[in-house]
């Protein structure tokens, strides 16, 4: 066997190695992608084929505290050698592909196209994305929104040349793709790497490719081989030779050596179970039969224009990212109509409940249940504004963190443009919860008053909102998340002003009053409808609250109502300020390749 010689115009890699602690991932690869060539990167399950692609990339994760990453090795770009910590320049295309559910196949990679190449005009970025449909061949199904496992969109190879395409805005030279057939039929599979081989071939890209188990047509298409078990080199070379290579070294099927060059060298290069010594050793023979990497050759001049075109484009103007990201944000929560009508029920039949229970009256009882209702108004928005961003936000973070790998925008002008395209669902959700419920129990029917009840409910709801994005933000996982959700609610319901008097409660906990949004949203509520209003005294019990104003001094509760919206406005622009800290600080870690 022959290692292909390595040129200037390659992406080389030479003896890489990788560890998790004391186990062993790779050891000692060393080959090349060329310009113009498909290389398919093969082997069995785990014998290390993603982590030889994310060692290229730059992007072999950190790992744990207790099995950190040792990654060694060199890589050399147009013969340039890469710095240790430096992440490749490539187009990635990890086997998750992660998109906006609701959006368009074009308005995908509209959006990418925009932010990607902001000094081109609107007639050049159509034109790119008409080039992208169809150099990936998904004209198709160019207005197909994307889809999701709850939502029925394109189909799995369109998911996949669409996420190729998007890769490829950000950085057209090298592409890397991680088992792209997976999950695919053989006809989505197979067209999927025709389309990646024109990638290679029309526009002369360097073109890697993890691949798993090809069937034979697929597996001719490739140019190059980089075949891999256990973490070890056993074959690097044309793939049309790599079956007659083995053969040499003495290896032959006993079925027949008729099947075809795919299944046999798989075969060849796995442990059988049956015959665990033999295989072994076949395996070490193949491994030891693989020659040193021949010598690079020196970069020219003409090699530094190449690396040139590898770099990464220039960001858009924060205010150009922030109308892109605005305009998506908003498309995606007004297209997902199935969470929406969910929310709308769920507001509907609180408001009928709550109305079909509390008919308020000016007597001395219906004091208690006003206050007992606006407490329960205010811990029913606070639920559902908490449970549902809580629900959704892990899931578009992780979102976030991939499409920041790429540059395409920054933290902060995603998080406004999020923030903002909310308000408008919050505060149309309120409202019709406030106009069925407010005539139905019979609260003050001053229309300022109604208006007021209005503002407050949807501000408690963009509090509540942004202490939920606050919660996913610091949590590591989903899980976390919902799981600190029930004691948070809890707490705050606790020191809510009327539950338990915040001078028997630990004085650690003194801070919890002035942070629960529970708290502040019924003060709001109670000091709008209590104040102004009279109440019979007929029913002489105890003692008698004739005023609105002497039954909120019960709770010690004083207007204006800005004493309690002021304080909710600052749990809002807290909570936004700690989770675009927290969103900021979420970047992947990756391991640095140290020399072999
Ligand atoms: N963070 C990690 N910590 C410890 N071991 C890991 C870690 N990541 C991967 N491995 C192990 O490294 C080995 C190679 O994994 P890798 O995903 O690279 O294999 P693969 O050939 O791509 O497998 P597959 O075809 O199944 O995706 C596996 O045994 C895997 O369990």
């Amino acid at each position: 066997m022959l290692l292909l010689p390595l040129c200037a115009a390659d992406l080389a890699f030479r003896n890489i190695s990788l560890a998790y602690g004391p186990k062993s991932i790779l050891s000692g690869l060393s080959g090349s992608a060329k310009e113009g060539r498909l290389l398919a990167i093969m082997g069995p399950s785990g014998s290390g084929k993603t982590s030889l692609l994310n060692s290229l990339a730059g992007r072999v994760p950190e790992g744990k505290k207790k099995a950190p990453s040792l990654l060694s090795g060199e890589r050399y770009l147009a013969g340039s050698p890469l710095l240790p910590d430096e992440a490749l320049s490539a187009a990635y295309v990890k086997q998750e592909d992660l998109f906006f559910p609701h959006q368009t196949v074009q308005e995908t990679l509209s959006f990418r196209v925009r932010l990607s190449h902001p000094e081109l005009g609107p007639k050049a970025h159509a034109d790119l994305v008409g080039g992208l449909l169809e150099s990936m061949s998904l004209e198709g199904c160019k207005d197909t929104i994307v889809g999701d496992a709850r939502t029925r969109g394109v189909s799995g190879g369109e998911r996949k040349r669409l996420s190729i395409a998007c890769q490829l805005l950000s950085a057209p030279g090298i592409v890397l793709l991680d088992e792209p057939t997976s999950g695919l039929d053989s006809y989505q599979a197979e067209r999927l790497v025709k389309a990646v081989k024109r990638l290679a071939e029309e526009e002369n890209k360097i073109v890697a490719c993890v691949i798993h188990q090809p069937s034979q047509v697929v597996f001719d298409m490739f140019d190059d081989l980089c075949l891999v078990s256990g973490g070890r080199l056993m074959y690097f070379g044309p793939a049309a030779e790599a079956k007659a290579h083995l053969q040499s070294t003495g290896y032959a099927r006993s079925e027949t050596n008729q099947v075809g060059s795919a299944e046999f060298l798989l075969d060849a290069v796995s442990v059988d179970s049956e015959d665990k010594e033999g295989s072994l050793k076949r395996i070490d023979g193949f491994a030891s039969s693989v020659p040193p990497p021949p010598p690079l050759e020196e970069a020219s001049e003409a090699d530094g224009a190449s690396q040139k075109r590898l770099a990464l484009r220039p960001r858009a103007s924060i205010f150009r990212q922030f109308r892109l990201l605005l305009a998506r944000s908003w498309r995606e929560a007004t297209r997902n109509k199935g969470t929406l009508a969910i929310k709308v029920v769920q507001q509907v039949m609180t408001a009928l409940i709550y109305g079909s229970i509390y008919q308020l009256k000016d007597t001395q009882s219906s004091i208690f249940d006003r206050f007992g209702l606006l407490s329960l108004v205010s811990i029913g928005t606070v639920n559902l504004g908490m449970a549902g961003t809580i629900r959704a936000f892990p899931k578009e973070r992780k979102l976030i963190i991939a499409e920041q790998e790429s540059a395409l925008f920054s933290t902060i002008p995603y998080f406004m443009a999020k923030a903002i395209s909310e308000i408008p669902l919050s505060a149309g959700l309120s409202c019709l919860f406030g106009a069925i419920v407010y005539p139905l129990v019979g609260l003050d029917p001053a229309p300022a008053k109604f208006i007021s009840f209005l503002q407050s409910t949807t501000l408690i709801s963009i509090a509540s909102q942004s202490a939920g994005m606050a919660i996913s933000s610091m949590s590591k996982s989903a899980d976390v998340a919902l799981a600190l959700f029930p004691p948070i609610v809890v707490l705050q319901i606790i020191f809510d002003g009327k539950n338990i008097n915040p001078a028997n409660a630990p004085r650690v906990l003194s801070f919890l009053p002035k942070m629960s949004i529970v708290r502040w949203g019924w003060e709001a509520l109670s000091i709008n409808e209590f104040t102004g209003l009279k109440f019979s005294s007929k029913e002489r019990r105890g003692r008698v609250l004739d005023t609105g104003e002497s039954a909120l001094d019960q709770f010690s509760i004083r207007g204006p109502i800005s004493r309690a919206t002021k304080p909710l406005a600052k749990i809002l622009g807290a909570c936004w300020g700690l989770s675009i800290a927290c969103l900021m600080g979420t970047s992947s870690r990756y391991a640095r390749m140290s020399p072999p």
